[in-house]
Formats: C-alpha cells, sequence, structure tokens
C-alpha cells in the first residue's frame, strides 16, 4: 500500500501502529493474576516522565498492521484481550474492538482517558495522568480507576479522581515502580485509613514475565 492510503487506514482504525504483542499473565489492578492476550499499541503524547514503556510514544516507530491481523493472532490465545499502548485511545478503537467482540472475546483496555472514548469494552482501566486529564466523558464508563503513586500529592490527585467515577468503580493505588520502597508503605497506610482503596502492583514484574 501507499504511504497516504495506509495513512488513511490508520484513521480508519483498520490499521493500527502495533507495537507488541504478548500472552501473559495481567499484573495489575481487577483482573491480576488472570491470563490475558496484550496488545500494544504505539503513539502516546501524555508525557509521564516515569512511564515504564517511552518506547511506545513516538508511533511512526511501529508498523502500521491490519486489524484483521492482530485479531486473528488474538483469538489463538484466551478470551480476554488487553489493550494497551501508548495511548490506545488516540485511535479509533470502534473496528478492533468489534472485530474481537465478533470473534466471541472479552475486550479490556487500560487507558489515560486523555483521548475521546471509542470502542465497545467490556472494562475499562482508567489510569489518569495530571499531564493531560481525562476527558469528562470518560469517567462514567470507567469500572476501575488505577492512581499511580509517585509522591505523597498524588493521594490528593487520587481522591479527586475518585469523585469523578461511578459509585461502582473499583479503586486501586499503584506504586510507581522507582519509587516504590519509598511510597508501597504510605500505600499500605493509606488504605487501612481510606478501605475504600485497594493496592495494586505490578506483580509481573516480580514474576518476570512481560
Ligand atoms: C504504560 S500504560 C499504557 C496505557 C495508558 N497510556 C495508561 O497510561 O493508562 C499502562 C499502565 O501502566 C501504568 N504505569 C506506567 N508506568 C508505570 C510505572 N513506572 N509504575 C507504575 N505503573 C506504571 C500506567 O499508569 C497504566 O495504568
Ligand atoms: N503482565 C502485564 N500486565 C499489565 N497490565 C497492564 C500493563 C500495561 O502495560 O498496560 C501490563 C503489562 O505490560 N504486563
Ligand atoms: S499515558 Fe500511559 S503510555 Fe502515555 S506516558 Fe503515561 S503511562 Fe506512558
Ligand atoms: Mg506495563
Amino acid at each position: 500500500m501507499l504511504k497516504k492510503e495506509i495513512q488513511v487506514e490508520v484513521e480508519k482504525g483498520v490499521m493500527l501502529p502495533l507495537m507488541e504483542e504478548f500472552y501473559t499473565i495481567q499484573g495489575e489492578g481487577y483482573h491480576t493474576g488472570t491470563a490475558a492476550y496484550f496488545i500494544r499499541v504505539g503513539g502516546c503524547d501524555v508525557g509521564c516522565h516515569w512511564c515504564d514503556v517511552k518506547e511506545s510514544w513516538n508511533a511512526d516507530l511501529h508498523p502500521p498492521t491490519s486489524i484483521n491481523t492482530i485479531v486473528a493472532n488474538a483469538a489463538k490465545y484466551c478470551k480476554t484481550i488487553v489493550i494497551t499502548g501508548g495511548e490506545p485511545l488516540m485511535w479509533d478503537m470502534n473496528p478492533l474492538t468489534q472485530m474481537l467482540k465478533n470473534e466471541g472475546l472479552r475486550t479490556h483496555i487500560e487507558t489515560s482517558g486523555a483521548y475521546p472514548l471509542s470502542g465497545t469494552w467490556d472494562w475499562i482501566c482508567l489510569s489518569p495522568k495530571k499531564t493531560k486529564l481525562p476527558t469528562q466523558e470518560v469517567y462514567q464508563y470507567a469500572h476501575e480507576l488505577k492512581v499511580i503513586i509517585h509522591n505523597k500529592h498524588d493521594f490528593i490527585f487520587a481522591e479527586e479522581q475518585a469523585a469523578k467515577v461511578s459509585g461502582n468503580a473499583v479503586l486501586f493505588l499503584q506504586p510507581e515502580w522507582s519509587k516504590k520502597e519509598e511510597v508501597t508503605p504510605l500505600i499500605v497506610d493509606y488504605v487501612m485509613n481510606n478501605p475504600k482503596w485497594r493496592v495494586s502492583l505490578q506483580t509481573h514484574k516480580y514474576l518476570n514475565i512481560p
């Protein structure tokens, strides 16, 4: 395909810049410990200085890939497919999620919510960032709120964000990996004092799996 044609396909969401795909165990949040196939889409401009996948940021480094190919691969592994990035909502998620649903698969997303919500989702994990806040619309649809704790001020941010999600959303505080020795004890105390919150750890990093 010509460069221009590929660009049009990406704009329609029928091709996506694919960074990697892997079958693993969901390491974080509500579904921790369960098998899932991850699709990591390139492109993000939210700019978290502690981001653990900075290689994902530049979409041009990741080959535009047909969603037919992506879905055919995903369907081989298990029923739960996690779309992450990068920031997946930078792209139109409707064609990809519709195709996954047609295959009878469950669609989960990991998102900062900084771009308009698209796609059909069985589970939305919203992880808001101060540098580029979620759209007003996405809060009501989040099944899970996962706030990263890098310093003490992030607890205040977490409460501000919790006030915006639905009463059914499950609330998580997750240590920022490079600060975990410092902030994990603070999170433990915070959750014991504020039991509406739960602790989320990046368990895949302890298990040495992707
Ligand atoms: C790499 S992001 C990709 C999806 C989306 N851009 C987002 O931020 O939700 C996947 C998850 O990892 C979390 N995360 C990224 N870097 C982290 C770090 N250094 N420590 C803890 N969690 C991190 C994010 O907050 C998000 O919940
Ligand atoms: N095992 C595993 N679980 C995860 N949960 C969210 C991840 C992500 O990067 O979005 C992630 C990841 O990269 N690996
Ligand atoms: S929004 Fe997600 S992918 Fe983007 S910089 Fe932040 S953690 Fe990384
Ligand atoms: Mg990760």
